[in-house]
């Protein structure tokens, strides 16, 4: 007998989620003997369906929702010893995890792909005692996310984030870190932290290009300087995908991250306000089994 859940945000993005709940649950009927559509109503209820699925061994989870509904699913799946396959029916306004793994940012594709049953296996970050798939960022560019707002998001898209991202530069302070990594230590002041676990951050594809799902590793850039006419430079670089060899970026690889400041300082998980500095974060790797479309990749 296979299970499907559908874990669904009616929320998330442009409010189209539960327009296209009938056609994911036809689909799901196709490969699966049930199918149950739970609906989130407040935080912390994507993770708790997810974690449910596991413990009733579910064979699939399908996420209908944005990046915070797909994060919470994972910190639901994440370590548990059953975890289902998942699937991204991406509704977010940036969708970064679906882009990452080529997933159709057309919902109506998105759902399409699945009875293909064709998976790939994608790392997760653990953070202290969380999850993201994403990215970790500290400062005042990552803390400017938090100031877009739901009506801001529905009508600008990625663009809000970029408005606000804007505004944040004006009224920079640089902070001090202390980085622990694979092979030593990074101490200084940044404008910027940004682990990255895919090639897309916000809705750029190029900030890490090389970047896989399952490469088993964070994509650590520091910005150590934020001066005209080198940041005007930045922008250039962040769209050829060439970040890393700006002059006043630091580029630092590895599977895991001790981080601490002596200011106080918050790190913005997945594009959420997460915890105080110091964390630790580590990779999981392969930990996930994710709905792909055909074709592009291994067959699990
Ligand atoms: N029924 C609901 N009404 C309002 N908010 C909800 C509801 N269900 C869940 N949420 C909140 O929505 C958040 C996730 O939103 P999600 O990321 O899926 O959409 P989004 O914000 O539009 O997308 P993006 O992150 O790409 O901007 C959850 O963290 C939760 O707090």
């Amino acid at each position: 007998m296979r299970k499907a859940m559908i874990i669904v945000n009616p929320s998330s993005g442009k409010e189209q989620a539960m327009d296209l709940l009938p056609e994911a649950e036809r689909i799901l009927q196709t490969f699966h003997d049930e199918v149950l559509v739970c609906e989130t109503a407040k935080e912390g209820d994507a993770e708790a369906f997810a974690r449910n699925a596991c413990e009733l061994h579910y064979d699939t989870v399908i996420s209908m929702g944005g990046d915070g509904t797909v994060n919470e699913a994972i910190n639901g799946l994440a370590e548990q010893e059953h975890r289902p396959h998942f699937g991204i029916i991406p509704l977010g306004t940036v969708n970064d995890f679906a882009r990452a793994l080529q997933i159709p940012l057309d919902p109506l594709e998105a759902i399409q792909i699945l009875p293909t049953e064709n998976f790939r296996k994608a790392d997760i970050g653990k953070i202290n005692n969380h999850y993201f798939m994403n990215v970790l960022a500290v400062g005042a560019i990552a803390e400017a996310s938090y100031n877009v707002s739901t009506e801001q998001k529905t009508k600008l898209g990625p663009l809000a984030y970029f408005v606000e991202g804007m505004k944040a530069l004006a009224t920079k302070t640089p902070f001090s870190l202390k980085i622990s990594h694979d092979e030593g230590t990074w101490e200084g002041t940044a404008f910027l932290m940004v682990a990255s676990m895919t090639n897309s951050v916000g809705g750029f594809e190029k900030l890490a290009p090389q970047a896989e799902v399952d490469d088993g590793r964070l994509h650590l850039f520091l910005v150590k300087k934020i001066s005209l006419p080198g940041t005007l430079n930045l922008f250039p670089k962040l769209y050829k995908g060439e970040l890393q060899e700006h002059s006043d970026v630091v580029y630092i690889q590895s599977s895991s991250l001790a981080v601490s400041s002596s200011e106080k300082m918050v790190v913005n998980i997945d594009g959420d306000e997460g915890e105080p500095l110091p964390f630790t974060a580590s990779v999981l790797s392969r930990h996930l089994s994710i709905y792909v479309p055909p074709n592009e990749n291994e067959k699990v």
